[in-house]
Formats: structure tokens, sequence, C-alpha cells
């Protein structure tokens, strides 16, 4: 569908309007009075959120990050699915899944009572989601737009037999500079230690997480409210979590970041992620004609 059909059924006056953006793909941008959004449906993937109040998007999303077919976005939320990581069956298939490099439809978009504004973007199997992964399914995601954003991740088995899996949403956030920032919330929590040389460590988190090089970790067992403190921006990002008992803390730090074609050298200062995901001991089985929901809604606060 070109711009102006997009525009005709999903527009919505003085809110929501279909562009093209960079690389020439489709972008939904979304202005409505309590925040902007950028919204891509290649990839499934929210690149941009900023609050009416807030000084700074809540993203960091590469300048070298590839816009093109087949490609990641590096930055904002990308959708991991359905593995999260390398491909389990080391069988070649893309790293975190296919989503985030797969183009979504767009399925709905309306403004709420509340004054937010709702995106839902779909992906169904056809033959090439079935080259890659044999499972009949609808794939959704739904984006709210208002003075916080929510993003859940809605799997629907459309087949006859169980799906297994693993997922994230993969966020980017935006940080005044990673070596002050401090990750509260998982004091306690063990984690697998994907940064460690050798064989994955598995150590009990003390206190906040900081950075001072490569973090690389799989939590377990984490709280459903995290929090991200960032001196420099001044401001605290609360992420609420639905359905992820895992989660993963990572920042690439000066090496792993000079080796990524995408990221620039110094970009390792200016993000972490922090992934709302289900994977290592958290792999999810749904049953034939059952849902799964994951989900997550980040929030800005000044400090
Ligand atoms: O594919 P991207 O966006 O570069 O992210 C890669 C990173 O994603 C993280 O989730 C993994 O824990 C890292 O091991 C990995 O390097």
């Amino acid at each position: 569908m070109d711009i102006e059909a997009l525009n005709a059924q999903f527009g919505i006056e003085n809110v929501l309007r279909v562009v093209t953006g960079r690389g020439g793909l489709t972008m939904i941008e979304i202005t409505n009075g309590l925040a902007t959004a950028l919204i891509s449906p290649h990839g499934g993937q929210v690149l941009s959120f900023r609050p009416a109040h807030a000084a700074e998007d809540l993203f960091f999303v590469s300048e070298r990050a590839y816009f093109e077919a087949g490609q990641a976005i590096k930055g904002g939320v990308p959708v991991c699915w359905p593995w999260f990581g390398p491909d389990p069956q080391g069988q070649g298939r893309p790293a975190h899944g296919f989503a985030r490099i797969w183009p979504w439809t767009i399925l709905a978009t309306a403004q709420e009572p509340d004054g937010s504004t709702f995106v839902q973007l779909g992906i169904a199997d056809d033959e090439h989601t079935r080259a890659l992964w044999p499972y009949y399914f609808n794939l959704l995601i739904e984006i709210r737009v208002g003075t916080t954003l929510a993003i859940d991740l809605i799997t629907r088995n459309a087949g006859d037999r169980p799906l297994r899996l693993t997922q994230g949403l993969h966020a980017y956030f935006k940080v005044g500079d990673a070596g002050e920032v401090a990750v509260h919330g998982l004091s306690g929590c063990r984690y697998l230690d994907k940064a460690a040389d050798g064989a994955d460590a598995v150590i009990e988190q003390t206190g906040p997480v900081r950075f001072d090089r490569e973090v690389n970790r799989i939590y377990e067992a984490v709280p459903a409210e995290l929090s991200i403190e960032d001196p420099v921006l001044k401001r605290r990002i609360g992420i609420e979590t639905k359905q992820s008992r895992t989660a993963v803390v990572w920042n690439p730090w000066v090496e792993t970041a000079r080796a990524m074609p995408d990221l620039d050298d110094a970009d390792y200062r200016h993000f972490v992620c922090v992934e709302t995901v289900n994977t290592a001991s958290e792999v999810i089985e749904i049953p034939p004609a059952q849902d799964y929901s994951l989900g997550a809604r980040y929030r800005i606060e000044s400090a």
C-alpha cells in the first residue's frame, strides 16, 4: 500500500501520519499533546518516544543504524522473536529471530479518550516465515503512546501443536553517560554472565548494576519494576513489565562497540539496554489457539 492509501486508512488528523522516513522506509509519526513518537513498521519497532515534559528522547538510535530491508535498526525497541539471542538450533538463522528484520503490517490505529494513541502492527505466518520457523502464528505488537509508552507483544498460536519460543523487547535507552548510570531493582537476583571469559558464570547481583566494562547479563527471577537512574540527563526511567521474569542488561563498552559496524566508537557511552525478555530458563510454551502477551511500560521521571 502506498503512503497516501495508508494515511487514508490509518492517519488521524493532527495526531498520526504515515510518512517516508530514513532509507525510504515507511514510518508512523505521532504527536498527540502528551508525547511524540516514531514507529517503524519495518521490524515493528518503536524508534522514538518523548513525553511532552521530557527534554530528551527515551531511546537511543545509532546514527550508523541500517535503515534497509533485511537489516535490524540499531536503536529504539527491536523485537526479538521467536528466539532471543543466537539461532538456538545453530542453523545460521538471524540472531534475535526474524521479527526485527521483517515488514510488519499496520492493522489499526486509534485515538483514545485519555489522549493517548494506539497503534497495532502484525505479522502472520506465510511461506517465508515458515521457511525460517515452521509454525503457524499471528504476532501482534500493540503500542500506546501517552504520558507513558506501553508495548505489548502478543503471540497467538494459530497451529495445532505447541509453540515454544524465547523473545524480548530489546530497548536501547538513551543515557547521558553509561559510566554514570545505575540500574535498580536487580539486587539479589542471579545472573548468567555472558561477558565473562569461558563458561557462563552464575553470579548474584549486589546493589545496583553499573557499567565500567562490557556488561552482558541475563538476570533470572526479576521483579516487575526496574529503573535506570541517570544523573547526567537528570532523570529516572521506569520499566514495568508483564509476563517477564528474565531481563538482559547489556552495554558493549569499548571493544565490542568498535567491532559493530552500525555503532560509532563513542556510542557505548550513550545507551544502556535493559531488555524485557523471556529467555534462558524462561522458555515460553503456548498451546494451540492460545495467546501469550509480553509487555513493558516505560516512563520518564525527572530526578
Ligand atoms: O543485535 P544488536 O541490537 O546489536 O544487539 C546485540 C546484543 O544483544 C543483547 O541482547 C545480547 O545480550 C548481546 O549478546 C548482543 O551482542
